[in-house]
């Protein structure tokens, strides 16, 4: 392709400076026949080139491990308009226990700020009545208040996000184990751009989703008491990890919903 290149330069040069080669300036310099040769020349590199480029990332598919990076990285440029690639997403995960208000705030995010939001939980509850493969296992996880196996769960995250045309994407509920962290990380290839945590007192918590009236089959005593536990063992690791990156942004969960958007309000203003 280089030799191609090459090899079109005298092409372009002389045809060019034929018509223009009267315009002479002292020294014997030409100004016209330097400007074609030098700057159009070099356009034309750098033309064929990006596209050279984007054929070859089109033609290996993103997948895993050194393509995956590299893939990220070209669609990081590609957000700088170097090409017609999809934009890198925005992605915050948003974390908090059962019934700490994570879904009720993101619906608020939503309204005022133009996000997508992915509940996790609603994209593994649609597995188990669209009669999927791991439809019953999902049941049987989310009855007893574990956690799915992140193969599951991160598959259905990416392929969201792949299928949302807003870049701005809440991920509601995930990663709810370090297990969920990595996996995400590694198939994805990225970290999530900012944290929320809504922090919540566990008998506010409880209350709520005895409260919560949406005929879920896990908001009952025992599923709820299980859940805390698996969110201090699994969960809060988590975002310490986040918090030490300072990604993590920790919100007071508790007063009123109007009260806690107030809180959350000034994280997403200072990022527009
Ligand atoms: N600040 C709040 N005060 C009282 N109830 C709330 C508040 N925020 C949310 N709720 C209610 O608590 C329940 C759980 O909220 P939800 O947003 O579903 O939490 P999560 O997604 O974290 O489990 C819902 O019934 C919701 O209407
Ligand atoms: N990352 C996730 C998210 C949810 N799940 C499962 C296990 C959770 O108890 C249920 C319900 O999640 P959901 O986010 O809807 O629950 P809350 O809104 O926190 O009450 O889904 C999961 O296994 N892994
Ligand atoms: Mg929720």
């Amino acid at each position: 392709m280089w030799r191609r290149v090459v090899s079109l330069s005298p092409l372009l040069s002389s045809s060019k400076s034929r018509s223009l080669n009267q315009v002479q300036v002292p020294y014997g310099f030409n100004a016209c026949q330097f400007f074609y040769t030098q700057v159009l020349n070099s356009a034309l590199i750098c033309f064929i080139f990006f596209r050279f480029i984007k054929l070859i990332s089109s033609y290996f598919a993103p997948s895993s491990g050194y393509m995956a990076i590299s893939f990220k990285f070209w669609e990081i440029r590609a957000e700088d308009g170097v090409s017609g690639a999809r934009r890198k997403p925005f992605v915050t995960f948003v974390l908090g226990g059962p019934g700490s208000g994570k879904g009720t705030q993101c619906t608020r995010i939503v309204n005022t700020f133009g996000f997508t939001h992915l509940s996790v939980g609603d994209l593994l509850r649609k597995e188990i009545y669209s009669d999927s493969e791991n439809g019953s296992m999902i049941l049987d996880t989310i009855k007893e208040g574990k956690i799915v196996s992140s193969e599951v769960t991160v598959k259905l995250i990416k392929n969201a996000i792949e299928a949302s045309e807003n870049r701005r994407i809440l991920v509601d509920g995930f990663p709810r184990s370090e297990e969920n962290r990595i996996a995400y990380e590694r198939v994805v290839g990225v970290e999530p751009d900012i944290v929320l945590f809504f922090d919540c007192p566990k008998e506010e918590m409880v209350k709520r989703v005895l409260n919560r009236n949406e005929g879920r089959i896990d908001d009952n005593i025992d599923t709820v008491k299980e859940r805390l536990t698996v969110f201090s063992e699994l969960n809060l690791p988590v975002i310490k990890y986040y918090s030490e990156k300072g990604k993590l942004h920790k919100i007071d969960g508790t007063g009123t919903e109007d009260e806690i958007f107030e809180r959350v309000l000034p994280v997403f203003a200072a990022l527009r």
